[in-house]
């Protein structure tokens, strides 16, 4: 048997938009990020899944995607559990400033270690490795034991915090995980086997200018 786990991250948020380091700042969705979240809940559709249950983190930019994706779907909503064990990484005293300015301020190479090495945290801040020790034991806890189940888990968290994850589902090394960006709104559809190991994944991806509705 196997089970089904989506993992989305949220739509494109105002700070995106402009720029900026978020963490566990709270922006919300911009229009663009609204109308990638109705993408995402048309092609999950399509797909014709259906959630038992849904996972977000306390961020709004997460928990309004989700909401989004769900209606979407239609039906009956399924319960929703909110922790922020699945908030982004705190991106401590870069939180609120502009990317390219941290990178006049501090450099290049330093900027992108703080934000894509495995075990840097920035300034007051987590690294992955951190962020992946709060999301790895809660999926282990309270997400994974749904899927175990049979039942159909959708999770709408955020860049960092599905990255700590998916390094863990398909058992990736701190090296591997550098290279790997989640698209905002883009499903990432694992199919696990009993044992938790990925037997089959898909990202959907949004192809610019489509025009038949999805
Ligand atoms: O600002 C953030 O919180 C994250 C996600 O958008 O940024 P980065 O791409 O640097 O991980």
């Amino acid at each position: 048997m196997t089970n089904t786990l989506v993992l989305v991250r949220h739509g494109e948020s105002e700070w995106n938009r402009k720029n900026i380091f978020t963490g566990i700042r709270n922006p919300d969705l911009t229009d663009k990020g609204l109308i990638e979240a109705v993408w995402a809940g048309r092609v999950l559709k399509a797909e014709g899944l259906r959630f038992d249950i849904a996972f977000t983190s306390k961020l709004k930019r997460a928990q309004h995607t989700l909401d989004i994706i769900l209606g979407e779907i239609g039906g009956e909503l399924p319960p929703i559990v909110e922790d922020a064990a699945i908030n982004e990484r705190d991106y401590g005293e870069l939180s609120g400033l502009n990317k390219d300015q941290a990178r006049d301020r501090w450099g290049e190479e330093q900027v992108l270690e703080w934000r894509r090495s495995f075990d840097t945290p920035p300034p007051g801040g987590e690294s992955l490795k951190d962020t992946a020790e709060r999301v790895v034991p809660y999926y282990r806890e309270h997400i994974w034991p749904h899927v175990a189940a049979g039942k159909n888990v959708l999770v709408a968290a955020h860049g960092n915090s599905l990255r700590a994850l998916i390094m863990s589902l398909e058992q990736l090394s701190s090296q591997e995980i550098l290279d790997r960006e989640l698209a905002t709104a883009a499903p990432q559809v694992y199919r696990l086997d009993e044992l938790g190991n990925v037997a089959e994944y898909r990202e959907l991806v949004r192809s610019e200018g489509r025009d038949d509705g999805i």
